[in-house]
């Protein structure tokens, strides 16, 4: 936990008279109060980490509060400095400086390249962004088209601003061009108190990124092998100010209220989080964006210095005495620092083994030799020296049960010793996994070793043109942080056993990131591992529980394979299913309409049957003679229509029962239908003779007139009959072709049918194989689940018993101590006794 760094600084004073003669006086790091006779007013006094009075340039407060920051950024800690105070204190001197003496931003962006250049071991790539909040909206300083950019959160880069630019540098000189392309950008605006007055808030920020140099030997380094990343934000804010002063309207006074707002929104969430600990409560980050994006460096894990600005004029006492409150509450807030490190899995496997190799050395420099030696020689010395015949039984109890727990120390030692031998194994035994799951995506991990290698000697020989080199990665585009999106390619599980210290997961990422704003599109980070572990069991054998691990491991990979091979052929499956029951639901309803088509044949035989039946009426009408030929030829005609219109019908009536009729059917209605049209012929020709012959003269008038209704009705039949005849064999040639399309339908129907059946089979196999499969994985989830349960019990047992060994030494020590103490006093003793002998020993 580290302290906010607080600094106060006064800018020399604008000449104005002193109306009651209050000044501010600067002692060391204090700043108080005092009346023009030098009384201080009590209760208006101020110690500071720092306090800069009006002389202090922007060297020594960069110097005296940033330098520190800027050192810790380039070795990976986070970092923020931010000016604050009233309108017109000189915040933006501070932050930016003039032409003589330049400000923290320009010291500091000199500096991290200074310092980069010193940094032989490791190869650095550096973004840096510029952003202003202005009315609440943040605007890029570096691309004026991106306005308005939003702030998100999401679980991997924790919060951030979507679509701010960053620019890759690797200059100090870029940069500082960058810089004032930005100031150009920035809201400024004259006000009563200030000719130019930061109307917004602005954030400069660097994010710095480094990697130790691969070394060519192939030497291990350690945990070297880290990606560290941090953040650097350089905060100029708006000045707070009273209205009234600075005779704002308009656009100034949104402006204001804008900035007075998310100032007072500042000064909450510092009073919160001065309050400490437990009465603290919610922080309202969420409050405002610059409370939101400095997150991280209130109350988070950066290194940050505040420096408040103060007018000196008696006019702006009272403002002054507020940016002090501030200050001294902000001096409360400490922040948790730590290294932000990318750990890869070779970075973690060396972490393990040099930790294996301590606990290993400690065994090794175990003192059981020396105490038994020790206990061996007191026991000599005893003899030699010859104690009485009691105390001699009391020591030698003693001795017996130092030789106990000497016996009992051996015996745990060499435990422990195989214990660790088994660890080392094992580890061994993970690294090659390791291995092999590394040449597996040796395509992606293998990329960023060369590529880094590459850049390495890239900017070894850039160093050698360059007189200025820093950083490593000047083909920044390239450069390890743009490889590293391969890590997401990476599978899932990783070997690595899990108790062997921490590893960089989503959940640290998180808390690395938490808060920052930087768009850091391009960083990815190690993914989330599954870990898997093993048990320690006393009845296995080591070989066994490698082999173990390696099947499982093995397994693992089948299984998921399998999985992955099951569920392709399933999705395969499903939408070759789906279209095939598309195609059967096409088919079933063009079979619907085929159906339709005897219902509505037979309607129109009904019909036809009808109008037949009315033109027999009519043509009866005209027969006078019930006995003659043309009436019986009419008769038979009626009784062959019938016939037909009966076969017609059931003929049509079994095609819509779904049988199929008989070809005798066909013939006899074509048969039939030939008869009728002779017989309907016979008949209306000798209707017409018969009634021409026995016309009489009277009649002659009449029989004319019949004669031509006749005729004409003659025609007409005649007319019907043709029409009707085409309709019959049009519908007849309808029904058959569609009697054959339906036949062609059922026959693909059955084949559909018979397809989807094994289809659905097929689809069952699958997913009993598919569930036989996911119980195998959960099987083998609990098999690894319970390795690792059974593995952090051995490792914690292996603990107890290291401290119970270290309890055993210390006990032994003080059983040695105690030792000597009664030999000495026993010495004095015989000493006395050889004076004057009381009772011989039995080595007398
Ligand atoms: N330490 C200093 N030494 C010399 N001049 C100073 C110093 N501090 C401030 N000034 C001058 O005072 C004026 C106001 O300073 P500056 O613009 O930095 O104030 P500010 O706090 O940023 O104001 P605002 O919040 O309105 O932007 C400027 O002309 C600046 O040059």
């Amino acid at each position: 936990m580290e302290k906010i760094c607080v600094a106060v600084r006064v800018r020399p004073s604008a000449n104005e008279e002193s109306v009651n003669g209050f000044h501010w006086k600067v002692e060391s790091n204090r700043i108080s109060l005092h009346r023009s006779h030098g009384t201080p007013i009590s209760g208006v006094s101020f110690a500071f980490d720092h306090v800069f009075d009006q002389e202090c340039s922007n060297a020594r407060v960069y110097e005296l509060l940033t330098k520190d920051i800027i050192g810790a950024a380039v070795e990976g800690f986070n970092g923020t400095a931010f000016a604050y105070g009233q309108t017109s204190s000189g915040k933006t001197f501070t932050m930016n400086g003039s032409e003589n003496d330049p400000g923290i931003i320009h010291r500091a962006v000199k500096d991290i390249f200074a310092k980069i250049q010193k940094t032989s071991d490791r190869e650095f790539l550096i973004r840096v962004s510029y952003m202003e909040i202005y009315n609440e909206d943040i605007n890029d300083l570096f691309a004026v088209e991106n306005q308005k950019l939003q702030i998100h959160e999401s679980l991997e880069r924790g919060v951030f601003v979507a679509g701010l630019r960053e620019e890759i540098v690797n200059s100090a000189d870029q940069v500082l061009n960058l810089i004032q392309l930005g100031e150009a950008n920035r809201h400024f605006g004259d006000t009563n108190m200030n000719a130019r007055s930061s109307r917004s808030h602005t954030i400069f920020r660097m994010v710095i990124e480094s990697k130790a140099k691969d070394k060519k030997s192939g030497e291990s380094s350690g945990s070297d092998d880290a990606i560290r990343v941090s953040v650097l934000n350089l905060v100029d804010l708006a000045g707070s100010e009273r209205i009234a002063k600075t005779g704002a309207g308009g656009v100034r006074l949104k402006e204001g209220k804008h900035i007075n707002k998310s100032l007072m929104i500042l000064g909450n969430v510092i009073n919160k989080l001065s309050e400490g600990g437990k009465q603290r409560g919610h922080i309202p980050y969420r409050d405002s964006k610059l409370t939101r994006i400095l997150q991280p460096a209130l109350g988070g894990n950066a290194k940050t210095s505040i420096i408040c600005t103060v007018a000196p004029e008696e006019i702006h006492v009272e403002e002054t005495k507020g940016t002090l409150q501030f200050a001294s509450r902000a001096k409360r807030i400490t922040n948790c620092v730590q290294v932000n490190e990318l750990l890869t899995d070779g970075a973690l496997l060396k972490r393990q083994k040099l930790e294996i190799e301590e606990l290993r050395k400690k065994l090794q420099g175990s003192h059981a030799e020396v105490l038994e030696q020790q206990i061996l020689k007191l026991r000599n010395d005893m003899l030699k020296d010859g104690v009485c015949l009691q105390d001699y039984q009391c020591n030698e109890l003693e001795r017996e049960k130092l030789a106990a727990e000497l016996e009992e120390e051996r015996r745990s030692h060499k435990e422990r010793d195989q214990c660790i031998k088994e660890q080392q194994m094992k580890i061994d035994n993970l690294s090659n996994l390791v291995t092999l799951s590394d040449s597996d995506r040796s395509s992606s991990h293998d990329g960023v070793k060369e590529c880094l290698q590459d850049e390495s000697t890239n900017s070894n020989s850039m160093r050698q043109e360059d007189a200025f080199s820093t950083p490593c990665f000047k083909a920044a585009p390239n450069a390890f942080v743009a490889k590293r999106s391969h890590y997401l390619a990476q599978p899932e599980c990783s070997p690595l056993p899990d108790t062997f210290g921490d590893f960089v997961d989503e959940d640290t990422w998180m808390k690395m990131n938490k808060g920052f704003i930087a768009d850091l599109d391009s960083l990815h980070m190690t993914p989330a591992r599954k870990v898997q572990s093993f048990p320690i069991s006393e009845d296995c054998s080591m070989e066994n529980h490698s082999q173990e691990i390696q099947n499982l491991h093995r397994q693992l990979k089948l299984v998921t394979d399998e999985r992955d091979e099951l569920k392709r052929k399933y999705v395969e499956e499903t939408s070759f299913n789906n279209q095939l029951t598309r195609e059967i639901s096409e088919l079933q309803q063009e079979i619907l309409l085929i159906r339709q088509i005897p219902q509505n044949l037979h309607e129109t035989v009904t019909n036809c049957k009808d109008m037949y039946k009315d033109i027999f009426s009519i043509l009866q009408d005209f027969i006078a003679d019930e006995k003659s030929a043309t009436a019986q030829i009419l008769s038979t005609a009626s009784e062959v229509g019938n016939c037909l219109f009966s076969t017609l019908e059931s003929h049509l009536n079994m095609a819509m029962d779904g049988k199929k009729p008989s070809p005798s059917n066909d013939n006899s209605i074509r048969d039939l239908c030939n008869i009728l049209h002779q017989k309907l012929s016979g008949a209306i020709s000798s209707l017409v003779l018969s009634d021409q012959s026995t016309l009489n003269d009277e009649d002659k008038e009449d029989s004319v007139f019949r004669g031509n209704i006749k005729g004409n009705l003659g025609g007409q039949i005649a007319c019907w009959k043709q029409a009707w005849e085409n309709e019959a064999k049009t519908l007849k040639q309808k029904y058959f072709d569609l009697e054959k399309e339906l036949e062609v339908s059922n026959q693909l129907l059955k084949v559909s049918e018979g397809k989807y059946r094994s289809l659905e089979r097929e689809f069952h196999l699958l997913k009993e194989d598919k569930d036989a499969v996911v119980e195998k994985i959960s099987t083998s989830s609990q098999t690894l689940e319970q390795i690792t349960i059974q593995k952090e019990k051995a490792l914690k047992d292996l603990n107890t018993e290291v401290r119970r060994r270290k309890k055993l030494e210390e006990e032994i020590k003080q059983f040695s101590i105690a030792f000597a103490c009664r030999h000495r006093v026993h010495s004095v003793i015989s000493g006395e006794a050889s004076a004057t002998p009381l009772a011989k020993t039995p080595y007398d």
